[in-house]
């Protein structure tokens, strides 16, 4: 069991902004550090049991590199420095950073606890979308209706649980051995142990029992991730009562699940485990089930992901206490009232899979040695990912990435982030646009967005004072999802007709994980909807159903100030 201080609040995480601490204002006052010197005692591993799988794996290949000459007092920054760049945690944001950070020529090294990879490739995004593609042939094979539409015949389909299990393994074996070896082939020093900060510009890292080894490094980079939040209460047992780091391995497929939280992991899993036969029963704490999601998305993904399928769901409910399975008895679920805390229901189920968000992996990274403090478990960050003391102040040559900063927790953020901080160690200043960051929930079909929902946006709008406009196309008039008998689909724009300024997209339907990179590349590179409707799109493809939706929405004449970027060619 993990000792973390982290509330689940069902605030999705890109909302969570350290804006408290600006930036501005900490760069302008005096740097003025407090250092606590040295934590005595080893930190050893202790971290790494958090994960309520017990995970608790390290290599015993002593790593001998050499400890710094400068190494020798903590509380002042060392004068000469064996990397230009240490980051600690081998997850997808150190990798993204580290491989970005050789191409700029910087001496660099990633100190890694447990297995290269982190979350995304062993516990998170790669197993998961392996089990996802099986879910995806599963429920087309099993559809009559749509084989039927299609003329097909299919006789009944099956799977072999071991061996949907094994596909999901041997992905994530394959992807970590890739990451590792890119990082090798480029000269990044894999230096294996957990990772202390033991002052300024100073880590230690080893393991426990073995003298520690001090390295030093113009820059560091903490990018040591996220482990699933328990809330107080729910004993895990690993076997019935899982998180998605049991739930991966995929050892059982139980008749009836209660998956608690409908979020990107509870909602993923559903998909999952309904496919492969299962009953699902979600348990919400929020009035309506995806409350992250934009709520006409959420509201036409219930219609198709969860009506139709054997899910039921109580919402507005906290699972207070959950006990796994024994002696012959179910698991048992203690339901209460989320806003009255009167008790409300109690489910008994063969098992039960908790999806309640995750908590940063920070405990144990000597930040009191740099006088910083976590907020929540989070480190706390600037928009430049500058860590911020306890007085507001930057702590010089300090960042922090991806999910242990809980600005947004996704792989491709924490990669994002991690680029950026080199951009900015290496000379150019570089602010990553969050709302630009597309997001995707891989279910079947698929949910996809980017930038603020229809309510975000019409709050701003009031605040800022101007006009929201929304244009909505439907997958059922492309020809290519109908040809694939999967018209389903919405792709909803939120804009400003004042200035064509595109807000958000969101995309429910087939493929939509790969049509938002559109919209947010656009954001991106400040592209408006009067120029960029004007961009050409192949037929028939599932682009044009965003080509449709630029081409719908209402941009006010004053802001097309000028035509297309190029004129169509007559051939
Ligand atoms: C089931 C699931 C599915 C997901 N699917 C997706 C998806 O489809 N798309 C997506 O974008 N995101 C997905 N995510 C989220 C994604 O996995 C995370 O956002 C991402 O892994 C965060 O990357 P990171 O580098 O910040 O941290 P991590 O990947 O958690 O890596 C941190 C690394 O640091 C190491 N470490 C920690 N402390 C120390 C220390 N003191 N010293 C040395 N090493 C240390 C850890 O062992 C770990 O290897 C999913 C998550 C889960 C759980
Ligand atoms: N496809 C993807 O990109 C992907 C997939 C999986 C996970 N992830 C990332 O992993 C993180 C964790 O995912 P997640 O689904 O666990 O978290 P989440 O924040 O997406 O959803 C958690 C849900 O649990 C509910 N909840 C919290 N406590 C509860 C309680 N006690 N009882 C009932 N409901 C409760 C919340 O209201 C919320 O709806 C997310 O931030 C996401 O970014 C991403």
């Amino acid at each position: 069991m993990h000792s973390i201080c982290f509330q689940a609040t069902g605030v999705p995480r890109s909302n969570y902004i350290f804006d408290s601490c600006s930036p501005a204002l900490a760069i302008s006052k005096p740097i003025n550090l407090r250092f606590c010197g040295l934590r005595k005692e080893a930190f050893g591993f202790s971290g790494l049991t958090h994960s309520s799988s017990g995970r608790v794996r390290f290599s015993s290949r002593g790593h001998s590199k050499k400890v710094s000459a400068s190494a020798e007092s903590n509380g002042s920054p060392p004068k000469s420095f064996d990397y230009d760049l240490i980051i600690i945690g081998a997850g997808v944001g150190g990798h993204g950073a580290a491989l970005h950070a050789v191409e700029k020529g910087l001496k660099t090294a990633i100190i890694e606890g447990d297995v290269v990879g982190g979350t995304c490739v062993n516990r998170g995004c790669v197993p998961s979308k392996a089990l996802l593609a099986v879910s995806g042939k599963m429920r087309e094979l099993q559809s009559e209706h749509h084989m039927k539409a299609l003329g097909l015949q299919v006789s009944a389909a099956g799977y072999d649980r071991q061996g949907v299990a094994d596909h999901a393994n041997n992905l994530a074996s394959k992807i970590r051995s890739n990451l590792t070896n890119s990082m090798k082939a480029l000269g990044v020093d894999i230096l294996t142990g957990v990772g202390t900060i033991v002052g300024p510009q100073k880590v230690k890292y080893g393991k426990v029992g073995f003298p520690d080894n001090i390295v030093t490094a113009k820059n560091i980079i903490i990018a040591t991730g996220s482990v699933p939040f328990v809330p107080k209460g729910i004993e895990v047992d690993g076997k019935t009562v899982i998180t998605s780091d049991h739930a991966l391995k995929l050892e059982s497929v139980p008749d009836w699940i209660a998956i608690v939280g409908s979020g990107y992991i509870g909602l993923e899993f559903s998909d999952v485990y309904t496919a492969l036969g299962s009953e699902v029963t979600f348990i919400e704490a929020l009035d309506q089930l995806m409350p992250g999601f934009d709520p006409e998305i959420g509201k036409l993904a219930q219609r198709v992901l969860i009506n139709p399928r054997k899910i039921d769901y109580h919402t507005g409910v906290f699972a207070t206490k959950i006990t796994p399975a024994k002696d012959g008895k179910p698991v048992i679920i203690e339901l209460i009232d989320a806003k009255t805390k009167e008790p409300k229901d109690t489910l008994e189920v063969d098992a039960a899979l908790i999806a309640t968000g995750r908590a940063p992996f920070t405990n144990g990274l000597g930040l009191e040695n740099v006088n910083v403090v976590t907020q929540r478990g989070f480190v706390p960050v600037d928009e430049r990912m500058r860590v911020i003391d306890t007085n507001g102040n930057l702590v010089p040559h300090l960042y922090c990435i991806g999910d242990a900063n809980g600005k947004m927790m996704l792989a491709h953020a924490a990669s994002a982030q991690g680029i950026s901080v080199v951009e900015q160690v290496t000379g150019r200043d570089h602010v990553l646009n969050h709302l630009s960051i597309p997001a995707a929930c891989f279910t079947h079909p698929e949910i996809s967005m980017v930038g603020l929902t229809e309510p975000q946006a019409r709050e701003k709008a009031q605040k800022e004072g101007f006009e929201v406009g929304v244009a909505k196309t439907s997958f059922k008039a492309n020809t290519k999802a109908l040809a694939e008998n999967e018209g389903e689909g919405l792709a909803k724009l939120i804009y400003r007709p004042d200035n064509g300024e595109i807000l958000g997209v969101h995309i429910f339907g087939l493929h939509a994980a790969d049509l938002i990179h559109e919209a947010s590349n656009a954001i991106a590179l400040g592209t408006r909807i009067q120029d960029i409707k004007f961009a050409v799109h192949a037929h028939p493809t599932l682009s044009e159903v965003l080509d449709e939706l630029f081409k719908s929405a209402k941009v006010k004449a004053a802001a097309l100030s000028h035509g297309p970027v190029s004129e169509p060619v007559a051939v």
